[in-house]
């Protein structure tokens, strides 16, 4: 380089840190503007998430983007990483209580990841949270007593036989309620064992979420929704979105969605291991989509394995979907040995028509998340 191209680099780059600077400060000043905004919404009960005023405000900076010659993408993605530190420090403050006049919360198995998220997240609202573990059985008598809630997070193993063997004796006014990711099995377990209110959440999340806002839980009615309906408006308050399901579809949409998802992910991880693959030289060699693909696999064994079993083995239905994904996997496999390149591409082409518009729909998605694996690399 030149001495004359060092100067003028220089000299623009330190342009440029001034006006990075400006940027922090316009942050800073953001992120007080947000934490008033929180304080407010706190007070009036408002949730966090606001999607009409995210969109109203995304649609007017791109138009305003477009106008100043810069990419409308580009604010938008801005704003939307802005937005997600706004629901971390809103989350700050508290939020509002929907029944204050509730007895404890009681949850079963409070020490576990997801237990200790929604125990903070029923404290930051104001509730007194009691947590009750395996080794606590001994007061749970004078725990249940003064509950208007009762949440069973514990194994999916041990959920339905937990319900029947000690739940039976809940004031009668106490909502029952479980997080389990099956949903039929303990529904039933919980209304044969409770006469009061019952409902079966599914939150469709992991515990290291950091926030709720836009997150899904599922609801799954079980009876009296009038006397758990402050329930459901509480987690909306934390951002989250309701869906409602019926505990039948939801547990046939598990066994594609987690189970089968999650055995696809362990048998690779399994041959990776077994094939002794060199994870330096996966990753030098990774496009951003193999990387994602290689993180989310990885991610997989950073975890509790008796979580995973859990979740594959909790339901027969899951078995037969393996079952049927490995039939495929074969056929697809006998394409490949017998050389039909064509039998491959008709059936990739069955599969597109299939996927219809989700096919380019997701490929956009996953673009914005491929251009972040890329951005966050480093040397
Ligand atoms: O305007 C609000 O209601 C906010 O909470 C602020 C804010 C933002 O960061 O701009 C954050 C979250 C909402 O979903 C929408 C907007």
């Amino acid at each position: 380089m030149t001495e004359k191209t060092t100067a003028e680099l220089e000299k623009l780059r330190g342009l440029i840190d001034g006006v990075d600077n400006q940027l922090l400060h316009l942050l800073r000043k953001r992120l007080d503007l947000v934490a008033q905004v929180g304080a407010v919404k706190h007070a009036a009960g408002l949730p966090i998430y606001a999607p009409a005023r995210e969109a109203a405000m995304l649609g007017k900076r791109r138009e305003e983007a477009q106008a100043m010659g810069v990419n409308p993408q580009l604010i938008e993605d801005v704003l939307r990483r802005l937005m997600r530190e706004s629901y971390l420090s809103e989350k700050d403050v508290g939020f509002k209580q929907i029944k204050p006049d509730l007895g404890q919360i009681v949850i079963i198995g409070g020490k576990g990841q997801l237990g200790r998220l929604f125990a903070q997240m029923f404290s930051l609202s104001g509730y007194r949270v009691q947590i009750l573990d395996k080794d606590d059985w001994q007061v749970a008598d004078s725990l249940f007593a003064g509950a208007g809630l009762v949440l069973v997070t514990v194994p999916i193993g041990s959920t339905c036989e937990l319900i029947r063997s000690r739940l039976g004796s809940l004031p009668k006014d106490c909502v029952l309620a479980d997080l389990t990711s099956i949903k039929e099995a303990p529904l039933n377990a919980m209304l044969e064992t409770h006469n009061g209110p019952v409902v079966g959440l599914h939150p469709m999340f992991g515990p290291d979420v950091g926030s709720l806002a836009k997150q899904v839980v599922v609801v799954c009615h079980g009876r009296g929704q009038t006397q758990y309906q402050w329930l459901l408006e509480q987690i909306g308050i934390w951002g989250a979105r309701l869906v409602e399901a019926e505990a039948v579809r939801h547990d046939k949409a598990m066994q594609l969605v987690q189970a089968m998802r999650h055995f696809s992910s362990f048998v690779y991880g399994l041959n990776l291991c077994r094939e002794q693959a060199d994870i330096d030289s996966l990753l030098e060699f990774s496009s951003p989509i193999y990387r994602l693909e290689l993180a989310m696999v990885g991610r997989l064994f950073a975890q509790d394995p008796l979580l995973y079993a859990d979740i594959i083995f909790a339901q027969q239905g899951s078995l037969e979907a393996i079952a049927d994904y490995l039939d495929n996997y074969r056929e697809a496999l006998a394409l490949l040995q017998a050389g039909d390149r064509q039998g491959f591409i008709s059936r990739f082409n069955e599969v597109a028509s299939w996927f219809g518009d989700y096919a380019a729909q997701f490929q956009r998605e996953s673009r914005a998340m491929l251009q972040s694996v890329n951005d966050m690399k480093t040397g």
